[in-house]
């Protein structure tokens, strides 16, 4: 959690890349990368970004320790000891352009841009990659549960499966920020204000010699909101009329029982029997609740089947994101200085998808001033204002070019804010519940199409015929230049 002292938080060939460079006089060479995905996670539509908050703690708070120093200097690359001196004035001087948290995103689009030196840039890379990478995962895992739950209840229940401490709580605040209503991790709760639930556990129950001592004794000590656990022995012939009971002994107090929860077997069946139960004793007031490694295809099964489930408990299929547990966001450079001007970059590859779009690039959303709603995203250089001005625009897929279309008639949202300028932050972090609320008018951009949980429509991100053409040219003129050409 704490963003103190991460400046070893890196893999070690960017220390060792940085060392060549300074032995070689380049480390203060001026660069340009850009961070972004090639493919969206989970089959869906669009990403949620996230993980910014954390890259600017982690950022301000850049600082090689004494003991770092020390460290670095146990090394079998035996640094120069100069160079350790290097390392412990350092502080990040650059510039850092990103998506809002919250924001939607795309394939291929600048995420993240950072701008300095070698040294700067290089060293951030992976401690940059693994936070937006690890909380847009989780951010996107819980935005599918929140389209197929969108009127429900969401709760975050992951900690105790998720990959370690620091996954549980930066976990739980990006599924904050896609819509779960409440956390059952206390430490996320208080270090981002994110509300806070829990029920009970099955060994409350097992501790007293009857269920039903067991709920009334968990009802007069937590009268309010108490949500009792019904399915330790037995569902429907116990614990139901157990609770029913207990909200009795509650109601005669001018008390009202909040929730049961059901944990396990067939929870449509079991939450329709229940409802009916619970309303033939006049507790229509008594929501359900209900977990047993839930994610967002068994809760819109669920729902297809008639459940009457108004609370849904969801973690370790959210936490872990565990149909795809990464998100393979890279990091690359787009500028490089040469002879005191900057120049674009490129990196081929053999996987046409992999060759990366030289010039450091911005992403302008195109909305339809008709309607409202998102047409394309374009990325262009930060020079060109066909777009910003609201010129006539041909959008067509980088990849498969012929697939194109015109525009006029829209606005251009400038989608990435100055973070960070020459090292000062100059961005004033939003709260969570303004993140929340531009994550909410995000969405109500997009057609419902995009939306979807299966076989979405792909959303367009297209590339200025400028950027397309310099990209082009510079393949070519490697092509040329290496005398080959790709194999098919
Ligand atoms: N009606 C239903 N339709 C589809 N999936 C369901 C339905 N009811 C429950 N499920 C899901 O099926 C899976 C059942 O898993 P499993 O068989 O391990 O649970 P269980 O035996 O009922 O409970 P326990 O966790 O105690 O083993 C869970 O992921 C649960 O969310
Ligand atoms: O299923 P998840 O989505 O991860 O939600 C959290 C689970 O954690 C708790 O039980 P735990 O898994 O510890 O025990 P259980 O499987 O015996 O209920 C709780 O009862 C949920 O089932
Ligand atoms: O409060 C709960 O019911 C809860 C919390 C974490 C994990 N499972 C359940």
């Amino acid at each position: 959690m704490d963003s103190a002292n991460l400046a070893l938080h890196t893999d070690k060939y960017q220390i060792n890349m940085i060392y060549a460079h300074w032995i070689n006089g380049t480390h203060q060479r001026k660069v340009v990368f850009e961070a972004y995905f090639r493919k969206l996670p989970f089959g869906n539509g669009y990403a949620v970004f996230a993980g910014l908050e954390r890259i600017v703690a982690y950022l301000t708070n850049l600082r090689f320790t004494e003991k770092d120093l020390s460290y670095l200097a146990k090394q079998e690359e035996n640094y120069d000891p100069k160079f350790l001196e290097l390392l412990r004035n350092f502080r990040f001087n650059g510039n850092l352009h990103s998506l809002a948290e919250g924001a939607l995103c795309f394939p291929n689009e600048p995420l993240v841009r950072v701008e300095g030196t070698i040294m700067e840039t290089q060293l951030v890379e992976t401690a940059l990659l693994n936070f937006m990478n690890f909380q847009t995962l989780i951010a996107t895992k819980a935005s599918r549960v929140k389209r197929v739950a969108s009127q429900d209840v969401l709760l975050e229940f992951g900690t105790r499966r998720a990959q370690e401490a620091d996954a549980a709580v930066w976990g739980a605040r990006a599924a904050y920020i896609s819509g779960f209503d409440a956390t059952s991790n206390l430490l996320a709760g208080e270090i981002f204000d994110i509300p806070t639930k829990g029920t009970h556990a099955h060994s409350w129950v097992q501790i007293f010699d009857s269920e039903l001592e067991a709920f009334e004794t968990y009802a007069k000590a937590l009268p309010d909101g108490v949500s009792l656990l019904v399915d330790t022995f037995d569902t429907l012939e116990s614990g139901v009329p157990n609770a029913i009971k207990t909200a009795k002994m509650l109601e005669a107090q001018g008390i009202k029982m909040a929730s049961i929860r059901l944990d396990s077997g067939d929870l449509a069946y079991l939450s329709i029997q229940a409802r009916n139960m619970l309303d033939e004793a006049g507790l229509s007031y008594v929501k359900i609740v209900a977990s047993n490694d839930l994610d967002e295809n068994t809760i819109f099964n669920l729902k297809a089947q008639g459940a009457r489930i108004d609370i849904w408990g969801v973690g370790t299929q959210l936490i872990t994101a565990a149909d795809q547990p990464a998100l393979g966001g890279v990091y690359k450079m787009v500028e490089r200085e040469r002879e005191g001007k900057m120049e674009p970059t490129i990196k081929i590859s053999g996987n046409p998808e992999k060759v990366t779009s030289p010039g450091k690039k911005d992403v302008l959303r195109i909305i339809s001033k008709e309607n409202g709603k998102a047409i394309a995203d374009y990325i262009c250089f930060p020079h060109e204002q066909q777009a910003r001005n609201g010129g006539k625009l041909r959008l067509f897929d980088p990849v498969h070019p012929y697939i194109k279309k015109s525009v006029k008639d829209y606005e251009a949202i400038s989608m990435q804010r100055p973070i960070f300028i020459d090292g000062e932050l100059v961005y004033d972090l939003p709260t969570l519940d303004q993140i929340r609320a531009y994550h909410q008018e995000q969405l109500n951009l997009f057609w419902p199409e995009y939306l979807r949980k299966l076989n979405p429509e792909i959303y367009r991100v297209s590339l200025s015929q400028e950027a397309w053409e310099l990209k082009q040219k510079m393949i070519e003129e490697h092509l040329g230049q290496h005398d080959e050409e790709f194999s098919f």
